[in-house]
């Protein structure tokens, strides 16, 4: 078993070296799932200013978080701010979500200038950003998969309104000057999950340590305690320089016949002399519309769509999400059998 870390992809002089970069991408991406980009063509100066605007916004009162509530997680609508359910042991994480600008209902969660200035301007500066990246890695991967080289383009397309990928900013509190005796062992500050998303680009800031990823070939367990599955290494996956952290999720596992891996993750607490400060991170997460069917070329699973997904992952939670430490493997999702597709799934244009 592996347990390396992620490694580092180039993607610089992308349409020279795309062969090269594929075949880096797909090792990744079949293996331990995480990955990390370089030479991405996102401005550092940009990042830093989405971050400046995430501090400015969480540090704002309570009251004035709170006049920006979230909305509807279930549907995927989910907007604004939120304290999220998912930190173990009575911690929080703090979140704000935001959609592209094609969705109108975004104008109702856009924090006023008064409030937090330059706040949307920048927010939707950076989303405008992050889809050509995706673009890039989505043609590989449908190209690795057995796709032709477009087939996620319109599936991922931000401008259209029936698409739900959103980014999420988040703050886990700080810990400065509370005894580390106080918190309870083995909680965490996010529980390890996989994601819903089919692929996400994660942005901590330097020094934002705590990342951990499932080491292993497909986050697989070794073993089982109490009928929990569990994983036998967790490997970091701290910040790098100039670096984005890239993550399969579950959509594009099953869309690749499982062989891309969408591997567990979690935020751990700080070990002793690591830094207590509150970490801050910035999550893009790449959804497909809602109606596309989801099947990869092989068909080795049933067909399903991301509302029907959905569903099933709410399930799985509702069934499995406790605050103990253990954690379940990725592929149960297909164990657990997905329902099949809805009618109404659209397939994508081949
Ligand atoms: O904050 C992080 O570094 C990871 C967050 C994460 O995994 C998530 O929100 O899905
Ligand atoms: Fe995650």
């Amino acid at each position: 078993m592996s347990t390396d870390g992620p490694p580092i992809i180039d993607l610089s002089n992308f349409e020279e070296r795309k062969e090269e970069i594929k075949d880096e991408l797909m090792k990744a991406a079949t293996t331990i799932g995480f990955f990390y980009i370089t030479n991405h063509g996102i401005p550092q100066e940009l990042i830093d200013r989405a971050f400046a605007i995430n501090d400015r916004y969480f540090n704002q009162p309570a009251e004035v978080k709170a006049k920006y509530p979230s909305t509807d997680w279930a549907a995927v609508k989910l907007l604004g701010y939120e304290v999220n359910s998912m930190s173990e042991g009575g911690l929080v994480r703090e979140s704000c979500i935001q959609k592209f600008p094609v969705h109108k209902e975004m104008e109702k969660v856009w924090p006023r200038e008064e409030d937090c200035p330059n706040f949307k301007d920048t927010t939707i500066e950076f989303m405008e950003a992050l889809p050509p990246v995706v673009d890039r890695l989505m043609s590989l991967f449908a190209l690795g998969i057995g796709f032709r080289e477009d087939y996620f383009k319109d599936i991922t397309d931000v401008n259209n309104v029936e698409n739900n990928t959103f980014l999420q900013y988040h703050k886990y509190p700080s810990w400065e000057g509370v005894d580390p005796s106080t918190w309870e062992q083995g909680v965490n500050r996010i529980t390890a999950h996989t994601d819903e998303s089919l692929m996400t680009l994660l942005f901590t800031s330097p020094g934002s340590v705590g990342l951990e990823l499932a080491a292993g070939k497909d986050g697989q367990a070794v073993g089982s305690e109490n009928g929990h599955y569990t994983v036998d290494k967790w490997t970091d996956c701290p910040p790098k320089p100039g670096c984005i952290t890239v993550n399969v999720g579950d959509p594009l596992q099953f869309w690749s016949d499982g062989l891309l891996k969408s591997n567990y993750h979690r935020v751990r607490m700080p070990k002793p002399g690591e830094s207590l400060a509150a970490r801050y991170s910035m999550g893009w997460f790449v959804w497909p519309k809602d109606n596309v069917l989801i099947q990869g070329p092989q068909k080795k699973y049933p067909p399903t769509t991301m509302t029907e997904f959905m569903k099933v992952k709410g399930a799985l939670y509702g069934a499995s999400f406790n605050p103990d430490p253990e954690v379940y493997k990725a592929n149960q999702h297909i164990a657990f059998g997905l329902p099949q597709v809805a009618a109404t799934a659209i397939p994508a244009a081949s």
